[in-house]
């Protein structure tokens, strides 16, 4: 389904049709289910039809031309039963590669400068761990989902030797007739701290960022309403959680959608300008970051659309896999704080599949 793999092709005009029936997407709607579809997927550039469920999955500086896929069949099911025998049985056994300290304190001092010269309030930066299977099928991570509790989007696809699986706590946006949900999420401490992150101002901070671009960038298509700030406990880790609503007077469709909130501050850069965005994209080039984290990835589904950010995965190629994970950078950010939060967030990701 995803494009940065050349695979068998049939090109009609604006649309390509790729992979094979062994090829599958998903993605679990709370209150819904586990949405699911089979290749060949059918990849569009616009939002197709009414009346037709697809896919969304773009990569984070949205260059895919064809973000739609249509998978060639489509269903809603309360678990992942109808594709275990697509996938391998045994959960891998990985053998980790951490990334290195000094490339990421080279890569907070450049930050840092370019914080106090005042070229950006905020950014995102990701470092990567990188594993070689040494048994078992990495496809079976998704055998794990099914239990992880509702706050979790679970997600992913295999395309041929490609895939992701993911647990993200991040919903980019959902649209339901004229409603828009959405969330700020951003502020990160081990449960452990929990009592003294509640009132961190530089958490709060760091998580405000987002609430303000999420306005700012909302209140053109109707009313606003955001609802407190929370704390969202995710086991090992805890977030800083608002949810935001707006009816909207107009709406702009789904594609239009994507790009006026993606990337929020939460993955991205504020301000989110092109030259921003670009040295963002160098940096994450630099540290070897999967074009796909921090991605939007969606359902539309019975003319409902559920979109998420593609964080908390590990993607693999063949045997090799990686563990990508990013932490918001503002002044008042600490080298080795920020290093730990890139640990403990990693950490998570492996406890939750277990492996
Ligand atoms: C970028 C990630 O988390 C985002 C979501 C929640 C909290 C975040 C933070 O505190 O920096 C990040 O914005 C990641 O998990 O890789």
């Amino acid at each position: 389904m995803m494009s940065d793999t050349p695979q068998p092709s049939t090109d009609s005009g604006n649309e390509v049709v790729r992979g094979s029936a062994d090829d599958f997407a998903f993605l679990r709607v709370p209150g819904l289910g586990f949405c699911v579809g089979r290749g060949p997927f059918r990849e569009l550039a616009d939002e197709p039809g009414d009346g037709v469920d697809a896919f969304y999955a773009g990569d984070f500086q949205m260059t895919d031309p064809r973000p739609w896929k249509v998978p060639a069949s489509f269903w809603v099911a309360d678990d992942l039963t109808a594709l275990a025998k697509h996938i391998g049985e045994t959960l891998p056994e990985i053998s980790w590669d951490s990334p290195g300290f000094r490339q990421w304190e080279g890569v907070f001092s450049k930050v840092s400068r370019d914080l106090s010269a005042g070229r950006y309030e905020k950014i995102v930066p990701a470092v990567v761990e990188s594993g070689r299977v040494v048994s078992g099928d990495l496809d079976a991570l998704v055998h794990r989902l099914p239990e992880l509790p509702e706050e979790y989007w679970t997600y992913g696809y295999r395309v041929g030797s490609r895939g992701l699986v993911g647990a993200t706590p991040e919903r980019l946006f959902s649209l339901t007739g004229d409603e828009l949900i959405t969330m700020a999420l951003a502020g990160t401490a081990p449960v452990e701290r929990r009592a003294p992150f509640v009132n961190d101002p530089k958490q709060i901070r760091e998580h405000e960022i987002v609430v303000r671009y999420l306005i700012d960038a909302l209140d053109p298509l109707g009313e606003v309403v955001r609802e407190k700030r929370e704390v969202m406990s995710l086991g090992s880790i805890v977030h800083f959680r608002s949810a935001l609503k707006v009816k909207l007077s107009e709406s702009p469709g789904v594609d239009a959608l994507v790009r006026r909130l993606h990337p929020t501050p939460a993955l991205g850069v504020l301000p989110r300008n092109a030259e921003n965005l670009e040295l963002l994209g160098e940096m994450r080039d630099r540290l070897g970051v999967p074009k796909r984290f921090g991605a939007p990835f969606g359902v539309r589904v019975g003319g409902s659309f559920h979109g998420v950010v593609g964080i908390r995965h590990i993607c693999w190629r063949g045997t090799h896999a990686l563990l990508p994970a990013g932490c918001g950078v503002i002044a008042e950010s600490e080298c080795e704080n920020e290093w730990k939060e890139l640990a403990i967030k990693r950490e998570s990701v492996k406890r939750l599949f277990g492996i």
